[in-house]
């Protein structure tokens, strides 16, 4: 068998390594595991559907891909493209459709294997897809294109597909078929029947035997290679589809991984190149064929042996059998390597820290090579500066709203931290500003040891939150504390990290030490290296300015073997005159994590006084504050530079 050749690709210099062509959803899926769809009480959200998620997987795992369907002209349809921007995956290809929905799936997790699942798919956006929503050019710039099963369900969409083959073949591109059989979206099968795998059917296996000549790689489960080939055992409906076609055929196995049969087909099926499966713990088995497609298209695409591609399909399947959602929950390139490199003590992969850490990190979608951001989640500082006005407090801290955009314009790299105490007119004010960062924090002001305000119960506090906001949590923390106070400390930390890994928030961690002892140029280096020995590893660290650019050097040098992924470190300000900030960024030039700062009083300290004095009106405390935050930015950007990708 020839199975370990490499492909060879179609000439010309496509600019995408795969277009993928089908439906697109809103997978809307329970979060409560072991109950019945009608019991479930949240659902978590995220783009779903064959292709949409073979585009994503494939992007994650460094392929340039791109996708072709249509979503509705409403929100959901919009969530499904700014999403797929975010995860770098070309929407040239993604129309909207003005008259009909978005697509949208439920599906709840009742037992092992069993997903209850409906799809609210009657006249959706997706299968109106037809002949004109396929431009001859955009098909051609890619070298493969992946064609989906459901859409040969329907005249239209199944004319779109087959002129995608045309014009692929004429241009020597690869063509690929997920055989993707959903028996309910052929209606053969109800409503309620959403998760059902086979129905036999000769219209659907007439359909599909009419692709599969034109095929470079056909991929399906056992069910989806006895409807493509419309035969009832394996053995039979594998030589069936061999007669048809030339391709490299590869049969998905659930737990035992898969086959992959290029050439003749042994009797003995055993026989073809047998990838094994990863032994995992099964969490929800949807969404792990087009987890298993991506990983297999990476090798295969790149002219790896077969064995390479089985093995990387087969990883990253088990890493979405062992997750809930789908595209979400699919590997970079960095995480999958980690896998095959040291694989996993933990047989259930979610409660594995390391790839945890790295599927988080490496799948980050916006990214902060600078961060500039006006700090007013001051809470005891402003009810001291208001005193009997502390009702107005919510009011100041929406003109620094206004003072941040002003500065800020349509530029990205600015952001705020604001608090939900007196926070909540600021951050509806900052919804105008779509680009910035927003930090929040959850810690009680002032305590020490830590505390957070509210609740200690942080968990079901930041489920409110949007998700693109960031926790932030001051502690300070002085590595020459008593023993006992670090550890009850660190373990709080502890907390707000888990907390925010698990509710899937970037989390800040501010550390102040120079206030319970001396800041000396190591203080800082080893406390990050106690919180890292702890386990904790923030997106961002918010730290005092240092004396010395060797201090700066250390903290580098500890964050950069802690955590390469870290986003970075802010500088806050301590109140101190600008002169003084301008030294401290100077110096924190030294760390290449330095990535900005976040100061609040220089900026706003002497704007609320007057305004809560009643002698400065908004527009003037707006424009004050404007000032001190556009004359900092001024001050970072010329001892920063240009911003380096
Ligand atoms: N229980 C499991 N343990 C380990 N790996 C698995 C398991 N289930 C699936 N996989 C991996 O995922 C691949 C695809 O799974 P499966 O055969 O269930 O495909 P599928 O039915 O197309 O999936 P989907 O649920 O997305 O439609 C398998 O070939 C295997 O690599
Ligand atoms: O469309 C489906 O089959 C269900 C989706 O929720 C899911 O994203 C998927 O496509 C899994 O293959």
């Amino acid at each position: 068998m020839a199975g370990e050749e490499r492909t060879s690709l179609g000439s010309g210099e496509p600019g995408l390594d795969v277009i993928t062509i089908g439906r697109s959803s809103v997978d809307l899926y329970g979060q409560q595991i072991g109950t019945r769809l009608e019991d479930v009480g949240s659902f978590a959200k995220s783009v779903g559907g064959c292709p949409t998620n073979i585009a994503v997987g494939t992007a994650r795992l460094g392929l340039k891909s791109g996708l072709v369907t249509r979503v509705g002209n409403e929100q959901m349809g919009r969530f499904i493209r700014e999403q797929l921007e975010r995860e770098g995956v070309d929407v040239k290809g993604v129309a909207t459709d003005p008259a009909r929905l978005t697509a949208l799936v439920l599906l709840s997790v009742e037992a092992e294997g069993v997903s209850p699942m409906i799809f609210v798919r009657t006249d959706c956006a997706d299968m109106a897809l037809d002949e004109g929503d396929i431009d001859e050019a955009h098909i051609a710039s890619a070298r493969a294109i992946v064609v989906t099963g459901t859409h040969f369900s329907k005249p239209n969409s199944e004319a779109a597909q087959k002129k995608a083959i045309r014009i692929a073949r004429a241009n020597g591109r690869k063509v690929v078929f997920d055989i993707d059989y959903r028996p309910n979206l052929w209606g053969l099968a109800g409503h309620e029947a959403g998760f059902e795998r086979y129905v036999a059917s000769d219209v659907v296996s007439q359909k599909y035997k009419s692709v599969l000549a034109d095929c470079d790689l056909i991929v399906g489960t056992e069910e989806e290679v006895l409807i493509a080939s419309g035969e009832s055992t394996l053995l039979a409906a594998l030589k069936t589809i061999r007669a048809l076609s030339q391709a490299v055929i590869v049969l998905k196995r659930g737990p035992m991984g898969c086959i992959v049969y290029d050439g003749a087909i042994p009797d003995d099926l055993e026989k073809g190149i047998v990838g094994k499966g990863f032994p995992i713990e099964v969490y929800n088995v949807l969404g792990a064929g087009d987890a298993f497609m991506s990983g297999f298209l990476r090798g295969w695409l790149r002219g790896e042996p077969h064995a390479v591609s089985a093995t990387w399909a087969n990883a990253c399947g088990a890493f979405a059998v062992s997750r809930l959602l789908c595209a979400p929950e699919y590997p970079s390139w960095e995480e999958l390597s980690y896998f095959l490199a040291n694989g996993s003590k933990e047989k259930a992969l979610r409660r594995d820290a390391a790839l945890n850490h790295l599927h988080w990190a490496t799948n980050r979608r916006r990214h902060y090579p600078r961060l500039m951001a006006l700090a007013i989640d001051h809470r005891s500082q402003l009810e001291a500066i208001a005193g009997d006005k502390a009702d107005r407090i919510p009011a100041f801290k929406a003109l620094a709203v206004e003072a941040a955009g002003r500065v800020a314009g349509d530029r990205e790299g600015f952001g705020m931290l604001l608090d939900d105490k007196y926070g909540r007119d600021a951050l509806f004010a900052s919804t105008k500003y779509q680009k910035f960062w927003i930090g929040k924090p959850i810690e009680l002001p002032g305590s020490r040891p830590l505390q957070f305000e509210f609740s200690q119960d942080v968990g079901s506090r930041l489920v409110e939150w949007p998700v693109d906001h960031c926790i932030k949590c001051l502690c300070f923390y002085h590595p020459d504390d008593e023993p006992e106070l670090k550890r009850v400390q660190t373990e709080k930390l502890r907390t707000a990290y888990e907390a925010a890994r698990k509710i899937g928030r970037d989390i800040l961690v501010e550390i102040i030490a120079g206030k319970n002892g001396e800041l000396r140029e190591d203080t800082i280096a080893r406390a990050l290296t106690e919180l890292y020995a702890a386990g904790i590893k923030p997106d961002w660290w918010k730290l005092e300015p240092q004396k010395s650019e060797a201090a700066w050097t250390a903290l580098d040098a500890v964050i950069a073997a802690n955590d390469p992924w870290c986003r970075g470190v802010v500088l806050l300000g301590l109140d101190a005159p600008q002169d003084e900030l301008e030294k401290g960024f100077e110096a924190a030039q030294a760390a290449k994590a330095v990535k900005g700062f976040a100061v609040g009083r220089t900026i706003f300290a002497d704007a609320a006084k007057a305004w809560f004095a009643g002698t400065m009106n908004d527009e003037d405390a707006v424009a004050d504050m404007a000032a001190r935050f556009g004359a900092l930015v001024g001050i970072w950007e010329r001892v920063a530079g240009p911003v380096k990708a």
